[in-house]
């Protein structure tokens, strides 16, 4: 059998080559494809290799009819509409560590050409003028580097900012105290680090959650001077916002290798002289491309001729004998996940799964990892799936739990899933119920029942009359419908817990002023 793969970005000979050397892999390279061009192109393709540019559309997945397996020549990958790739059963598999040396080494390449002007400085010489006074830098030495998202590249990137003798200050939703200490890190949270950092540098993926997660509130809090690097996703920060805060002297030099549109050839960032700019080079290395290229096609090919992948991305992998029992719970145990990690903000170091009534007698390890995939999902996002879940949770120094128990408390079947924190533990259970489908039945000590989709709020209050009401009334206010409500309490007159499903996602502004409300303790706004 002959496989067709269709390479549209350029990708690295070394690779291709692990390829070429199987007679079964037909290879051809197109790299300046139209999206049209590619429509056609793809009904024959068995695999299709990219890099960042080629936009991998839920419309050109539709039309992949023969495709197998997407790979992607380095980390993020976003430019591949992952859901649609499942949904047509095609795996798609990533390099995410060949590229981590060349990211990190181009964000402290952009680090040292900020501080010290040189792209300006050089620009200025090539004018034929010798201006010494206009490029004074400032040392890195004793300056504090914020970095967001200490993953593979802001751990590298904090190891060589130290060997500049700078301090860091970090943050990341996994980063406990002690972690940071074995590192040799200050650990923050995001507005601790934005208020006490020199230099802040983001590397985390772009999700909901990081999405212009540098805007206008947090320029403000930013030292006067501050510099902005980003070697890691455009969208990450707000161009806007930025700008504006360069023009009003509060950060005085940005660098930038990614943009939220791309590519470009003229952009309003790059006008001003505080910028400096290069376009998406962080993995523009020979290693580096060499790397990511071999690693990917091997995965292609391992995976066309039978093997097993490295680097999956989506790639579900339960017996079928298996699968049929379990799947019904599939989504109840993934919804328990991405609720739960709502309730806490702290980071997890234990999560407890009880498994009673039938599940008791099932194979539950694909349950436990979409359980776990649901709660990594909010700060990993799309890339964690049931394969690399556990994975990604150990990485992390999360500890995971089975526990099988008979004890059903009236239900056939109940999940419960728990996640201990330094100082919290949180907890919610679910079941399936008959035709109706999953459930949640008890978020922490609370009896509920409501069904996980959609926007729901969880509130705690005093129990005290007429806190229905006036919440009812500010919800109405900003024009918000409450589709379901639950109350329970823990006695009369003592705490108490709403639980509604909404029917619009829940507004920061209506967040605030639900807040102001004295009977309430808090609120969480999560949409599943
Ligand atoms: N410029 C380039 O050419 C280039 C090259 C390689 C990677 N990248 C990009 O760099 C980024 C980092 O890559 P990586 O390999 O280090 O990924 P990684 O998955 O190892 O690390 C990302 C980290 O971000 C953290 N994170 C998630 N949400 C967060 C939040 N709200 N606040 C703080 N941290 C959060 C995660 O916990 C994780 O530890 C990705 O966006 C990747 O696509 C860019
Ligand atoms: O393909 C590239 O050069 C960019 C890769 C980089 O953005 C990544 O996420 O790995």
């Amino acid at each position: 059998m002959t496989f067709t793969v269709l390479i549209t970005d350029p990708l690295s000979e070394e690779g291709i080559q692990t390829l070429r050397d199987n007679a079964q892999m037909n290879i051809v390279v197109e790299t300046a494809l139209t999206p049209d061009e590619l429509e056609l192109r793809i009904v024959d393709a068995n695999a299709l290799l990219v890099r960042s540019q080629t936009q991998v559309t839920a419309k050109l997945i539709s039309k992949a009819s023969n495709l197998k397996i997407i790979g992607r020549a380095g980390v993020g990958v976003d430019n591949i509409d992952l859901d649609a790739a499942t949904e047509h059963g095609i795996i798609v598999v990533n390099a995410p560590n060949g590229n981590t040396n060349s990211a990190a080494e181009h964000t402290m390449a952009m680090i040292m050409a900020l501080s010290r002007k040189i792209p300006q400085a050089f620009l200025s010489l090539k004018n034929q003028q010798w201006d010494r006074k206009k490029y004074v830098g400032v040392e890195l030495k004793n300056k504090t580097l914020g970095v967001i998202g200490l993953g593979r590249i802001g751990a590298e990137v904090s190891y060589r900012a130290m060997g500049q003798r700078m301090k860091v200050i970090a943050y990341d939703p996994f980063l406990t105290e002690e972690k940071a200490v074995a590192m040799g890190v200050d650990y923050g949270t995001v507005e601790e680090v934005i208020k006490k950092a020199d230099f802040i540098t983001v590397h985390t993926p772009l999700l909901k959650e990081t999405k212009h997660l540098l805007n206008a509130e947090a320029f403000q809090l930013m030292k006067p001077g501050v510099q902005i690097i980003n070697c890691a996703r455009g969208g990450i920060i707000d161009e806007d916002a930025l700008y504006d805060a360069i023009l009003s002297k509060k950060v005085s030099g940005a660098a930038l290798d990614v943009f939220e549109e791309e590519p470009f050839l003229d952009h309003k960032l790059l006008q001003l002289p505080e910028v400096i700019a290069t376009p998406h080079l962080g993995a523009s290395t020979v290693e580096a491309q060499e790397n990511v290229a071999v690693d990917v096609c091997q995965d292609v090919l391992n995976f066309l001729t039978g093997g097993v992948v490295s680097n999956p991305v989506n790639l579900p992998s339960v017996p079928r004998d298996i699968l049929n029992k379990i799947e019904p719970y599939f989504n109840l145990a993934e919804k328990l996940g991405s609720f739960l990690i709502h309730l806490t903000e702290e980071v997890i170091e234990e999560v407890n799964i009880y498994y009673s009534g039938d599940l008791s007698e099932v194979e539950v390890a694909p349950l436990t990892r979409n359980t776990i995939k649901g709660l990594l999902k909010r700060h990993l996002g799309d890339h964690v799936n049931d394969v690399n879940a556990l994975y990604l949770a150990e990485r992390r120094g999360i500890t995971i739990h089975e526990n099988k128990t008979s004890t059903t408390k009236g239900f056939t079947n109940l999940l419960t899933v728990e996640v201990k924190t330094k100082s919290e533990k949180r907890s919610v259970s679910g079941t399936l119920l008959n035709g109706l489908g999953a459930r949640i039945v008890k978020v922490d000590h609370y009896s509920v029942d409501f069904t996980p989709v959609g926007h729901i709020l969880v509130i705690h209050h005093k129990d005290q009359p007429g806190v229905i009401g006036r919440m009812g009334s500010l919800l109405a206010k900003h024009t918000i419908n409450i589709a379901t409500m639950q109350v329970d309490r823990a006695d009369i007159g003592g705490d108490a817990i709403m639980m509604l499903t909404i029917d619009k996602h829940m507004e920061k502004e209506a967040m605030e002023e639900l807040l102001l409300l004295e009977e309430i303790y808090d609120v969480t706004a999560i949409d599943l």
